[in-house]
């Protein structure tokens, strides 16, 4: 007996994560082989076109898991019943904008999504923000849906802890497969802090494997801090297909649960674990099962970490007090 078909409601459909994302959620890799799924895209006016014919090509490919594909420029039709949604289309920051215009920009696009997923999304939505600043943008779009649950709605940090995954395992030699507990705190910005004191290579602890705190200091914590600016550097575009991986691997957890042992990174709302202010949208090691995550709680943090953490804690904090001052949330 076939089930119901998953709503999946994706924004910014046409753009280029749009393109390396649809194809794997209609091919089963988000949610499972055994769950078939709707998307439900949503674009602006003039991408609707693209959209069309991403949805043709979607068609050609006869995904047994597919059941439909809606398009439409309205957040109330976009997201009428999503069980998913996945916030990707976001307003890039152009020459001569400065930070609050974007954040005022972002505000126009995510307020109304949050009030369209408050008034029409289905009961048990999950709700992930891909687009930047993606941390603060979950927090808008929160603050407009005070019918829905606050801890449905997250941030992506996971593509940052895939990156920190890949060059640990280079660093050790240790295959990813062999890697756990790496977490990612704070920001899915520059400040954010990618930490291994708790992480495992092969059943040891990394950092003393490593055994380079200066290698962890200038290489390591830059490198993946930076790298989305270092591909947008080589590529001459922002990271598209490992984003859209990422937001596979985060709704993927969220809804099938971490390894035993293990935990993912996901920035969701604080309740003040480890001092972070209740409320703000700040990536933390959590678990998942049953569809629902934990922040993992009483890790010690060192005089390394508490300073990097509170860092980009404190730019969170600042993002928020810019977007209340906007009248945002
Ligand atoms: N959190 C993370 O780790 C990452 C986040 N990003 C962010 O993801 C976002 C999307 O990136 P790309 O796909 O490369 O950008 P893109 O510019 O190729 O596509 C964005 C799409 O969003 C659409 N859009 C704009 N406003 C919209 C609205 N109100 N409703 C629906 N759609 C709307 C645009 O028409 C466009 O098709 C950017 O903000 C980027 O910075 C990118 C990589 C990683
Ligand atoms: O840096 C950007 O603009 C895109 C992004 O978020 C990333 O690749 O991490």
């Amino acid at each position: 007996m076939p089930r119901t078909p998953v709503n999946v409601t994706v924004t910014g459909a046409a753009g280029q994560i749009g393109y390396a994302l649809l194809f794997r959620i209609a091919s089963g890799h988000l949610l499972g082989p055994d769950t078939p799924v709707r998307l439900r895209l949503l674009e602006i006016t003039p991408a609707l076109g693209a959209a069309e014919g991403t949805a043709m090509e979607l068609d050609d490919c006869a995904f047994p898991l597919l059941a439909g594909i809606d398009i439409s420029d309205s957040p109330d039709v976009a997201f009428d019943g999503a069980n998913v949604a996945l916030l990707v289309g976001a307003r890039p920051r152009t020459k001569g904008m400065e930070r609050g215009d974007l954040l005022e920009a972002n505000g126009g696009i995510f307020k109304p999504q949050g009030k369209a997923i408050n008034d029409h999304a289905a009961d048990d939505v999950k709700v992930l923000v891909v687009g930047n600043p993606a941390n603060t943008n979950a927090l808008i779009a929160r603050s407009a849906a005070p019918d829905v649950p606050a801890e449905r709605f997250t941030a992506m940090t996971r593509l940052d802890h895939n990156r920190a995954l890949s060059q640990l395992s280079k660093k050790t030699g240790v295959p990813v497969a062999e890697i756990r507990r790496l977490t990612i705190w704070g920001n899915h910005s520059a400040t954010q802090y990618p930490d291994i004191f708790h992480a495992e290579v092969a059943g040891k602890n990394a950092a003393e494997a490593v055994a380079d705190e200066t290698w962890l200091a200038e290489d390591f914590i830059p490198t993946v801090a930076k790298r989305g600016a270092a591909i947008i550097e080589a590529r001459g575009a922002s990271s598209a297909a490992s984003a859209a991986n990422a937001a596979i691997d985060h709704v993927h957890t969220w809804v099938n649960g971490t390894p035993e042992g293990d935990w993912t990174s996901m920035a969701v709302p604080s309740d003040g674990s480890y001092g972070v202010p209740e409320g703000l949208i700040s990536s933390f090691p959590v678990t998942t099962a049953g569809g629902e995550y934990r922040i993992v709680q009483d890790l010690a943090v060192n005089a390394f970490s508490r300073p990097r953490i509170d860092a980009s804690v404190a730019e969170l904090a600042d993002e928020r007090e810019a977007v209340r001052a906007l009248g945002l949330i």
